[in-house]
């Protein structure tokens, strides 16, 4: 399997290189140069095996060329061996047709451990046999870099630098980052919000002297690893509801459009998926694209959601590859309109789009009375950020057609979020311990490209 970027101008990569490169060095996202099909037969034998032996099944074709068998069988095993859920991603019913797909059962409490716990053995394997080491830099508006940090702290052969937007995180998503005492883990406060964050990443593998200097890795979505992991749940899920026999719709909480891309791979790779549904908060710049009036960047307004507090919405740029034929050059185009402000999409490409997506949005109004309505009715207390989930779901439900929402997030990330609206405080799950108590490590920087990339250089610790 070869990779290719979105912007056709980097050379193609295999999947190690792929995601031990991060970002495309034209600027583009890695994506594999085909998706593999899986026939129906084989979606319908899915149903009922255990998580790992599915993952396996599902992600098998596009590691092949980098992983033997029986490394990566053990990859799997490692990297879900933690969760504290012995299916890994149960689902709960919520009435008739109403899914929830939790998937905060991971060492931190979200979605993201699914795909980090195993790019974090992925990357161990890769390392270990070329003998090279990498340092990882990734931007957080909270659980990206929780995940992160879970994942590779205490490596030798990595050392992980975390920018995440000062202020803008929940206290429990912060503490994960900056309580850990590993040498190799530096949490980086950034005066800014989570896009400053993540256009600094990106401005860092764009300056190739930087980049190649201290051997840059991402483990942001950027990563195609980190979406291909994610690809997994849906089948899990959908195989139990009734896959490949009748079709199911997922509706996702989303900002930077990973988790959501996940489910048009599993679509594309012959999971009936009839909708795919972006739920975003009140900072609904894929909501109003999606809506036909052009991607346009506003101000981040924090949120009681604040992960998808999001502009630049990174792998919509993977949705309009599609959405735009496979072209290139067009989506580099696009992408440099973004840079001033934003672009409008083709009529060919929204046709497109609309094929596959639809999208609602939830005020905060709405978020706290879903969280208020969910507890009512199902006696099931959920974070802000699967509450903006649920509200779309049900504007967009279809009768006879299950509708799985993505339980993003464990309502103890968002304590202050959640007791607010309902009046219960979520407290954390016994195996994280006594984070509240432990002393914080962090250190406070400014938007400022020159002195990030001085501070990492200076902070390498092997
Ligand atoms: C709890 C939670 N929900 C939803 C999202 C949005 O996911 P994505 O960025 O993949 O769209 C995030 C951030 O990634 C998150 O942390
Ligand atoms: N919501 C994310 C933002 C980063 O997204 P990623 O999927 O590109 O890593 C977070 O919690 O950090």
């Amino acid at each position: 399997m070869r990779y290719i970027s979105t912007r056709g101008q980097a050379p193609e990569l295999t999947f190690e290189e792929a995601m031990l490169t991060g970002l495309a060095r034209d600027g583009g996202l890695y994506l594999p140069a085909e998706i593999p099909a899986i026939p129906s037969d084989e979606i319908a034998a899915l149903a009922g095996q255990p998580y790992e032996e599915i993952a396996f099944r599902v992600m098998w074709p596009y590691v092949s060329g980098s992983f033997s068998e029986d490394e990566f069988r053990g990859i799997i095993a490692r990297a879900y061996e933690g969760f504290g859920h012995a299916a890994r991603a149960p689902l709960r019913q919520l009435d008739a047709n109403a899914f929830l797909l939790e998937l905060f059962h991971g060492p931190t409490l979200a979605f993201k451990d699914f795909a980090m716990q195993l790019i974090g053995q992925l990357f161990q394997t890769a390392l270990e046999r070329s003998g090279e080491r990498v340092t990882i830099v990734g931007a957080t508006s909270g659980d990206t870099g929780s995940a992160a940090i879970e994942a590779f702290r205490g490596l030798d052969n990595v050392d992980v630098f975390i920018l995440f937007p000062h202020g803008r995180v929940s206290e429990v998503q912060r503490r994960q980052m900056t309580t850990p005492e590993d040498a190799n883990v530096h949490a980086l406060a950034l005066d800014g919000d989570f896009d400053d964050c993540q256009a600094a990443v990106k401005a860092m593998f764009n300056d190739f002297e930087f980049r190649d200097g201290v051997r840059l890795a991402g483990v942001n979505s950027i990563n195609f690893a980190r979406v291909l992991a994610q690809v997994v749940y849906y089948f899990s899920s959908a195989t139990n509801l009734g896959a490949p026999h009748r079709a199911v719709d997922f509706t996702v909480p989303t900002g930077n459009f990973g988790d959501i891309f996940a489910g048009y791979i599993a679509r594309r790779m012959g999971l009936p998926i009839g909708r795919l549904v972006v739920a975003t908060n009140q900072n609904d710049i894929l909501h109003r694209c999606l809506s036909g009036q052009g991607y346009h960047k506003g101000d981040t307004i924090p949120s009681i959601s604040p992960s998808m507090d999001i502009q630049v919405s990174s792998n919509f740029e993977r949705a309009l590859y599609y959405a735009y034929d496979q072209d290139g050059r067009a989506v580099a185009q696009l992408m440099d309109e973004l840079k001033t402000g934003g672009f409008e999409v083709s009529q060919g490409a929204m046709q497109a789009l609309r094929e596959t997506y639809a999208s609602g949005r939830a005020s905060e109004t709405e978020t706290g009375a879903t969280i208020r309505s969910t507890l009512a009715s199902s006696a099931e207390l959920v974070c802000p950020h699967t509450a903006v989930g649920l509200k779309v779901a049900g504007e967009q439900a279809r009768p006879g057609v299950p509708m799985v929402t993505l339980a993003t997030a464990h309502p103890a990330k968002f304590p202050a979020a959640v007791e607010e609206a309902s009046g219960v405080f979520p407290p954390l799950p016994s195996r994280m311990g006594n984070l509240y108590e432990k002393p914080e490590r962090v250190h406070r920087i400014a938007n400022d490209l020159g002195a990030i990339e001085d501070h990492i250089r200076g902070h390498i610790h092997a």
